[in-house]
């Protein structure tokens, strides 16, 4: 069993169950201002998604919409049957979410943020340093576990936020644009673990501007439309 499954449940893919995660006609709106416009899509549970498009079609705002952030104005959205509502337990427990910079404390290293993370969500210690011992190594910085977050370099700093958002368990992952800043091989590194983590079980939405990423892991594919 790998660093990802160990010790935690995973909802195993199974393609014949359709719409664990669904949106019907969502849109949101801000006065005139259209920041999603109307989509809909319905992922199977294991699958991945990969929402593309060019700059402000909307894309963050769906993953805001899907991870309880922001309120459709219009439509509906529902993951694992519930609709998105960061205070709900259930909800909070089925969805991780990394969507813009994630609050870090200054006085952690990474190791700590990660085995603090983990802890939270049900781990021992020992299970917890593990994990944020395999998934340093997985995204190659492991040698950065004792190193703080204001002395990271910008591609660094995206692998260990994504290393935090992959520390606890989840059934469904978002992620936009997790090839930011990241040179090829690190991109990779990030493709390899999205690929074991579908393997797995997991459900993953992207939004990415990554060609390379969005042909190696999306199975299914959502095209957000033009800007205004
Ligand atoms: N708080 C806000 N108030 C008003 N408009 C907003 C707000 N946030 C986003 N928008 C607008 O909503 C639209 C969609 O933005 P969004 O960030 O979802 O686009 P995106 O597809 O993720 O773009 P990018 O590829 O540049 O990251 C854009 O036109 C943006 O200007």
């Amino acid at each position: 069993m790998s660093w990802f499954t160990r010790g935690r449940k995973h909802r195993p893919a199974d393609p014949a169950a359709r719409g664990l995660v669904r949106a019907h006609r969502a849109e949101v709106r801000l006065d005139r201002e259209i920041l999603l416009p109307e989509t809909s899509f319905d992922l199977a549970a294991g699958r991945t998604l990969a929402v593309t498009g060019p700059n402000g079609a909307g894309k963050t705002t769906l993953l805001r919409v899907l991870a309880g952030l922001t309120r459709p104005t219009a439509g509906q959205v529902r993951v694992g049957g519930l609709a998105p509502d960061e205070r709900s337990a259930g909800f909070r427990r089925a969805v991780a979410a990394l969507i813009g910079m994630p609050a870090l404390a200054r006085n952690l290293t990474l190791g700590e943020h990660l085995r603090l993370v983990a802890t939270s969500w049900g781990d021992d210690l020992e299970q917890a340093g593990r994990r944020a011992d395999d998934l340093l190594d997985a995204l190659g910085i492991d040698r950065l576990v004792n190193r703080f977050p204001h002395e990271l370099s910008s591609g660094q700093t995206q692998l260990f936020t994504l290393a935090l958002t992959l520390v606890r368990p989840c059934d469904v992952l978002l992620l936009d644009e997790p090839e930011q800043r990241l040179d090829p091989d690190r991109l990779d590194l990030v493709a390899g673990l999205l690929e074991r983590l579908a393997h797995a079980g997991t459900t993953v939405v992207l939004a990415s501007h990554s060609a390379r990423l969005v042909d190696r892991i999306a199975d299914d594919r959502l095209e957000i439309g033009t800007a205004s």
